[in-house]
């Protein structure tokens, strides 16, 4: 028998913000198994909220949010990431005092140790770093680690946040390869709209806590007066 399709992802409604500050107000989308989603706005439109909403780090006022028809809005952080969420900061946060090959055993969530390999793999930069602590990395290096760490969790949802933040070209570069070898659902929040949108196959642009547009990636990329309307740019030609 067929493995059942895991990953698909359904946001309805959601209304969510810090404490009794609304932030997001009323959003909706889906993702289905293996989908790749760019979630796309100006600074300040809720998009880091939308991924800290779904791990359960804010403050829910309504709505929902389904994993594979599973509610996850009643679930601590814990019991989303058991039922297949896993999240990239834009903090990075690995433990700088550790080695890399210990923050990936942190991630590790009971599964041998063997699976290290599968980070090595993926970043054989890692590899050679292994002893090295985490604070020694770059910040590619560091944002490797942080993505390494999540995967080793096997999630069927991958959510991250801007990772290429602060990152060389070269090294931009070398992580979407990576990240497009993945077999999983992704949602992808980006400042380098060009490459986001090159990676997704739909997009959905936020402006003040709400979806203003959601569509096929390619269709967004050939449309200059959208990108310009939801983000203010407009890609280079
Ligand atoms: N911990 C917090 N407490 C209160 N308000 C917050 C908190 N974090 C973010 N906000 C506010 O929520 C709104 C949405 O912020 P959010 O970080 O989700 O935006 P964003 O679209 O990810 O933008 P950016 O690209 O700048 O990260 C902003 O007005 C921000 O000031």
């Amino acid at each position: 028998m067929p493995a059942e399709p895991v990953g698909s992802l359904e946001v309805v409604e959601l209304r969510a913000g810090y404490g009794k500050t609304l932030i997001l107000d009323g959003i909706s989308f889906a993702v289905p198994t293996g989908g790749r989603l760019a979630l796309l706005g100006r600074n300040g439109v809720g998009k880091t909220t939308t991924l800290a909403t779904l791990v359960g780090q804010t403050t829910r006022h309504g709505g929902g949010m389904k994993l594979d028809g599973v509610e996850l809005g009643g679930m601590n952080s814990s019991g989303r990431a058991a039922a297949g969420l896993g999240y990239v900061p834009q903090t990075r946060d690995i433990f700088k005092s550790l080695t890399v090959e210990e923050n990936l055993v942190a991630g590790l969530k009971g599964r041998p140790r063997s699976a290290l390999e599968e980070a090595y793999a993926l970043f054989p930069r890692l590899g050679e770093r292994r002893r090295n602590g985490g604070g020694e990395l770059s910040g590619g290096e560091q944002q490797m680690l942080s993505v390494a760490r999540a995967l080793l969790g096997k999630p069927t949802v991958l959510l991250l946040d801007e990772p290429l933040e602060g990152l060389a070209p070269v090294i931009c570069d070398t992580l979407m390869a990576a990240l497009s070898k993945l077999d999983m659902t992704i949602v992808l929040v980006e400042q380098q709209v060009d490459r986001a949108l090159d990676f997704a196959d739909r997009v959905v642009f936020l402006d003040r806590g709400r979806v203003v547009h959601a569509g096929p990636a390619a269709q967004a990329k050939a449309d200059p007066a959208l990108l310009e309307r939801h983000l203010g740019v407009a890609l280079a030609a």
